[in-house]
C-alpha cells in the first residue's frame, strides 16, 4: 500500500491540524454518510462502525487512495453522548461529566478501493472538577459546545473543566494520533 494518496475523510478541523501536525500530508474531503446511534452497541462497536461508514462513503470516489474516517463519543453511564443540539442539551451533557470520570472512545478505519484494510479504538479517561451551570455557562461562553461530542472541548479552557485525564489526550480532541501513526507507517510500509 505505500506511496498512496492520503486522505482524511472529515470536516472536523481538529482532525485535519492532528494528522497534519503528525507530519501525514493529506487531502481532506467530507464524508456524507448517516452515522449510526445505536447505544446497545458498545463504545468500540459504535464509534469504528461510523468510522467505517465515513472511510468507505469517500474511499469508493478515491480510488487507489488510502482514506481515514474517525469517529468520537462521549460515555457516561453507558450512554453515548455526542454533538449537542442546542446550548440547552450542552449544559445538560456537560452536567451530567460534572465531578466524576467519564470515557471517550474514538474509533478509526482506514480505507482503500471501497475495502476497509485497517481499524482500531482508543479509549480515554477523562475526569473533570465539580463544575456549577454558572461554571458550565461560562465554558460555554467562550467554548463553543455544538461541534464537539460531550459538548466540551478538552484542548480549550482546559482549566475550567478537567481535574485529571487517564490516557491519549489526542484521542479525546478527536485523532489518536500515536495509534493513527503507527498504523500509517505500517500500512504504507
Ligand atoms: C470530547 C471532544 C470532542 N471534540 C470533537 C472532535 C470531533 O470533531 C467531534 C466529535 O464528532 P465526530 O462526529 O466524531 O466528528 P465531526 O462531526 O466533528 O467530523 P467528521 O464526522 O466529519 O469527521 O468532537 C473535541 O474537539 N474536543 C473534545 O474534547
Amino acid at each position: 500500500m505505500s506511496g498512496r494518496p492520503l486522505v482524511l475523510a472529515s470536516a472536523s478541523p481538529r482532525r485535519v491540524e492532528l494528522l497534519s501536525q503528525a507530519g501525514f500530508g493529506h487531502k481532506v474531503i467530507l464524508p456524507q454518510v448517516d452515522e449510526a446511534h445505536d447505544a446497545s452497541l458498545t463504545p468500540e462497536q459504535l464509534t469504528v462502525e461510523n468510522a467505517r461508514r465515513k472511510a468507505l462513503a469517500v474511499s469508493r470516489t478515491q480510488p487507489g487512495a488510502l482514506v481515514i474516517g474517525a469517529d468520537t463519543l462521549v460515555y457516561v453511564d453507558g450512554d453515548p453522548l455526542g454533538k449537542p443540539a442546542d446550548l440547552e442539551e450542552a449544559l445538560r451533557m456537560v452536567r451530567r461529566l460534572s465531578g466524576r470520570t467519564h470515557e471517550v472512545c474514538t474509533g478509526v478505519a482506514f480505507a482503500c478501493d471501497g475495502a476497509v484494510v485497517r481499524e482500531l479504538h482508543v479509549i480515554t479517561h477523562v475526569t473533570f472538577k465539580p463544575l456549577t451551570d454558572e461554571l458550565i455557562r461560562a465554558y460555554h461562553a467562550r467554548v463553543n459546545p455544538l461541534d464537539k461530542a460531550g459538548a466540551y472541548g478538552i484542548q480549550e479552557c482546559t482549566e475550567m473543566l478537567l481535574d485529571h485525564m487517564t490516557g491519549s489526550f489526542t484521542n479525546v480532541v478527536g485523532l489518536p494520533v500515536d495509534e493513527v501513526a503507527a498504523a500509517l507507517r505500517e500500512l504504507q510500509s
